[in-house]
């Protein structure tokens, strides 16, 4: 029976009064792309921080059966829980290879860590394969460009072992190509993992989710296929500005 799945029971999350994250409810499957959509201010990236620790919540976010929300964000990560934020948090002027070898060492300690690898360890060389970033693992991060620094983050959570994935808008400023890379991207590793995509881009969504929330005002409005979701009247009128975008 597959355990890897993420159940979200009246997540709440509020700062001194106001309500950031209202009983949101929601069950992302292993296997199912996820898009998590809204507009500013819904409340997607407090969700987020709420699952990984980084904002206290009252409700349930169950992993499998195991409950994150009171745990300490380090013991949210070793769960297998990874995440990524809009502005990608690499080490500049380490190699990409240092990059992944330091994260799948993050249960390995200091001494182990400065001594130097004589191989690369077949979990780094398969991240490094799975990410699309073989041909620049020598290179310095701080010089690829903002796709490929993007690819590496992901690189970084899978062989940390993330069996769930949150990624705050991860094409945010990628050209056409690395967008479509991105999602084909999402699409690999979406298939064994658990994958919840935050995201403003509405072409990225039509073309890789498998299924949509959408949050309004710290609340679930709507949730189904991509087709299911733009026929909402009520996600087209929250929309309103843009409905031509999401309805087209
Ligand atoms: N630390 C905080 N203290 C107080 N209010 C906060 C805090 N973090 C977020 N908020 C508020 O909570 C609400 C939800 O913010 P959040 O960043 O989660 O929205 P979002 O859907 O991710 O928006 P965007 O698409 O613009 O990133 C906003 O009104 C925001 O101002």
């Amino acid at each position: 029976m597959n355990a890897d799945y993420l159940e979200l029971s009246d997540v709440r999350v509020t700062f001194d009064g106001f309500v950031a994250v209202d009983g949101v409810t929601m069950t992302v499957p292993r296997g199912d792309l996820r898009f998590l959509i809204g507009p500013n201010g819904a409340g997607k990236t407090t969700l987020v921080d709420a699952i990984t620790g980084l904002a206290p919540a009252t409700g349930s976010a169950l992993f499998g059966r195991t409950e994150l929300l009171g745990r300490k964000v380090h013991r949210i990560v070793r769960l297998g829980i990874g995440r990524t934020f809009q502005t990608a948090t690499v080490f500049e002027n380490l190699t990409v290879l240092q990059n992944l070898d330091i994260a799948a060492g993050a249960g390995r300690g200091p001494l182990t860590l400065l001594r130097r690898r004589s191989s690369v360890p077949a979990e780094v060389e398969e991240a490094l394969e799975t990410v699309g970033l073989v041909d620049v693992r020598d290179k310095p991060a701080g010089v690829l460009p903002h796709g490929q620094k993007q690819w590496l983050e992901i690189g970084m959570l899978i062989v940390q072992n993330a069996r769930v994935l949150l990624l705050d808008e991860p094409v945010a400023g990628m050209s056409a190509q690395e967008r479509a890379d991105t999602g084909e991207l999402l699409r690999r590793i979406g298939a064994e993992r658990t994958v919840v995509v935050v995201e403003h881009d509405m072409d990225f969504m039509r073309c890789f989710a498998d299924s949509v929330t959408v949050l309004h005002a710290g609340k679930v409005l709507s949730e189904g296929t991509v087709a299911q979701v733009q026929a909402d009247p009520r996600v087209q009128e929250v929309y309103l500005g843009t409905a031509a975008e999401v309805g087209a």
